[in-house]
């Protein structure tokens, strides 16, 4: 049986889980194809169907679109989040902007496995769970994976290295914009492991740095999981700076080690200037503010901002920015909490910006910034369903007056969008 794609939602509704063209059934196909499904034969492929740039592509479950010219990955991303945007009434072309398609992370979290006493980094493969050992990852900047290689070569000679590496479960690897700086996290594979209390673990950073002179800094701590597994805490161990200095623009921003920061090395710049740029006031808030990334810019044309963050890591290195930044209060809370709060105290900025994880703020919590009110909304949302579910509250009060993409992962089904949200 043949069939003739014809639309960028082939497959079934998107779902963050599942994306476009990724369905479990007929993954990787293009409109246009003519195609045999199981096994999938492109009996007559489309114009824009390249070679994808990575030998794990379509056995990884990191990529979904590298068998798509770039072009057309931002046309199909274009259609899917209007197609998405449309049943809650939000007609709009999106503004679509766009850097190098590859080599554009500045993280990446391997996992580590020990195949016949070597180690091995790898990611999960596609639709499952299941170890898959890589050898490159083009997404990634050089540095990341020069990172990764110089650990497996010197594993296998060393053998503080090999011990060391035999005890993680997960590394994360993250780098300054011009490859620079080096952090890395070390996830610890078992509590025993924790309880030899990171045994030299400074000669083996120093050794790291000898092969790799951009590390800046390390952890080793218990995966989040173990330790809510085994009921068991440990500090860890530390080895360096705790953080890097990460610059956008003209500005440098403190990322403490584990803290969110926008992955997308090439874009950061041009999605700080769309969220914040031409806004001044009095006041303003910053929801799900990380490190300060649009607190910070907005604290030079706003009297007033106050920016909102749960996690730890980041709260503490925004508490550090407000120090220096007598117009920037921080505040370590979840958002929700927040909100509340502010209702009860009939609170009204001229300006809020959230950019919530991929939950979205939840329809409960997009009915209390409707009742709050401000004249301006910035919606920066990595999810276009969870962003529409949110919207559909808003719109009746507010109406979009700009709808932009900003291609923070090309190679992936993921779309980033910026609304920006006028009071009627
Ligand atoms: C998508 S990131 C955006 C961060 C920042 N706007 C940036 O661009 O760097 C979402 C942030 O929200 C924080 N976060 C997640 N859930 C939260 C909650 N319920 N309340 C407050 N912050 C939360 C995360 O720790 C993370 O820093």
């Amino acid at each position: 049986m043949t069939t003739r794609i014809t639309t960028p939602l082939y497959g079934g509704t998107f779902t963050p889980e599942s994306g476009p063209n990724t369905s479990p059934d007929l993954p990787f196909v293009l409109p246009g194809e003519l195609i045999t499904p199981d096994p999938l034969t492109i009996l007559e492929p489309s114009p824009h169907r390249v070679t994808p740039n990575c030998v794990h592509f379509t056995v990884c479950g990191g990529c979904h679109y590298q068998h798509a010219d770039y072009p057309t990955q931002l046309t199909l991303k274009s259609q899917i989040l209007q197609q998405i945007l449309a049943p809650i009434g939000l007609q709009a072309t999106p503004t679509v902007h766009s850097a190098d398609p590859y080599a554009y992370r500045n993280r990446i979290r391997l996992r580590a496995e020990q195949i016949d006493g070597l180690t091995h980094f790898g990611y999960s493969r596609r639709n499952s769970n299941e170890f898959l050992p890589i050898r490159m990852c083009p997404i990634a900047a050089p540095l990341l994976w020069r990172a990764a290689e110089t650990l497996t070569r010197l594993a296998e000679s060393e053998p503080l290295i090999t011990r060391w590496l035999a005890r993680i479960s997960e590394l994360e690897f993250f780098i300054s914009p011009n490859e620079e700086r080096l952090q890395i996290q070390f996830f610890l594979r078992n509590a025993e492991d924790a309880n030899q209390k990171g045994q030299n673990f400074a000669a083996f950073c120093d050794r790291l740095k000898a092969a790799l002179p951009e590390l800046a800094g390390a952890s080793a701590q218990m995966d989040p999981e173990l330790s809510r597994r085994t009921r068991r805490t440990w500090p860890g161990v530390t080895w360096g700076t705790a953080g890097l200095s990460y610059a956008v623009g003209e500005r440098k921003y403190w990322v403490s080690r584990g803290a969110f920061f926008q992955v997308n090395r090439f874009l950061v710049e041009t999605l700080v200037q769309i969220v914040t740029a031409n806004r001044s006031g009095t006041l303003a808030w910053d929801l799900f503010a990380g490190v300060g990334l649009f607190a910070r810019p907005l604290s030079e044309t706003f009297q007033h901002v106050v920016a909102v963050e749960g996690a730890e890591a980041a709260a503490v290195a925004l508490s550090n920015l407000s120090v220096q930044t007598p117009s920037l209060q921080a505040v370590h809370s979840p958002t929700f909490d927040f909100l509340r709060a502010a209702v009860l105290q009939r609170e009204r900025p001229d300006l809020i910006v959230l950019d919530p994880p991929r939950a979205g703020l939840g329809t409960e919590g997009s009915a209390l910034l409707a009742r709050i009110a401000p004249p301006e909304i910035v919606y920066v949302s990595c999810d276009p369903v969870t962003l529409a579910r949110d919207l559909a509250v808003l719109l009746p009060h507010y109406r979009a007056t700009a709808v932009h993409l900003v291609d923070l992962f090309p190679q992936t089904f993921h779309i980033e969008t910026v609304v920006t949200l006028e009071r009627i």
